[in-house]
């Protein structure tokens, strides 16, 4: 069963909860929320108020992932805005396992996301306390990039990681995903899809996702 994670950066944010709503109707399994501080990431987009705003909106897991230095300061005030899931990356965190066990405490499912570059030996010692591993597929930072297709192996390597686990740990893909690139990413292992562009920059936003769910 693949999920798709529309990411809200794509969205409209004069009328986000109608984005929010209109993307629930369409399909979504998860709402994916951009966290980015301008210094981690060369840009800066959504703090823990917009989670605030848009948690009462909709029923559907909130999938936060974080792309900020020193995750631990903020991880409190995302989950009581009502995280469901929050993701740290293994470059912006010193304490890799302090982070996820943060969250953990905090009654959030914890994340762990690497970069294009990261390689996947550096979640081998964390693989059994996450519920979810996001593998970026673009450099983090903007929506709307190409797809890198060297990290199609490391999703290989983290599903059989995942595998040996015995545990339900999702595998999510992140950038430049749509109907061209989603096949080969779930033929390599992933099981959640994150889309923003592909998605929201289509007028027909159930239609984008239904092209997604059709091409696998
Ligand atoms: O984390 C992200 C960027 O850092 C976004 O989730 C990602 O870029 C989604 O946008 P698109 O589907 O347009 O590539
Ligand atoms: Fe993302």
């Amino acid at each position: 069963m693949v999920k798709i994670a529309p990411s809200i950066l794509s969205a409209d944010f004069s009328k986000l909860g109608e984005e929010v709503l209109d993307v629930e109707k369409g399909g979504a399994d998860y709402i994916h929320v951009d966290v980015m501080d301008g210094h981690f990431v060369p840009n800066i987009t959504i703090g823990s108020l917009v989670v605030d705003a848009i948690r009462p909106v909709t029923k559907l897991p909130l999938d936060v992932h974080l792309m900020i230095e020193n995750p631990d300061q903020y991880i409190p005030s995302f989950a009581k805005a009502g995280a469901d899931i929050i993701s740290v990356h293994v470059e912006a965190t010193p304490h890799l396992h302090r982070s996820i066990q943060l969250i953990r405490e905090l009654g959030v499912k914890p994340g762990v996301v690497i970069n294009p570059a990261t390689p996947v030996s550096t979640i081998q010692h964390v693989i059994e306390d996450v519920e979810l591993v996001l593998l970026m597929t673009v450099n983090p930072g903007f929506g709307g990039q190409a797809f890198i297709p060297s990290v199609l192996p490391k999703i290989t390597e983290v599903r059989s990681l995942v595998n040996q686990t015995g545990k339900t740990i999702d595998v999510e893909v992140d950038g430049g995903i749509n109907p061209d690139t989603a096949k080969q990413v779930v033929e390599a292992g992933a099981n959640v899809l994150v889309a923003g562009s592909a998605i929201y920059n289509s007028r027909n936003r159930q239609n984008a996702i239904d092209m997604i769910k059709g091409s696998l």
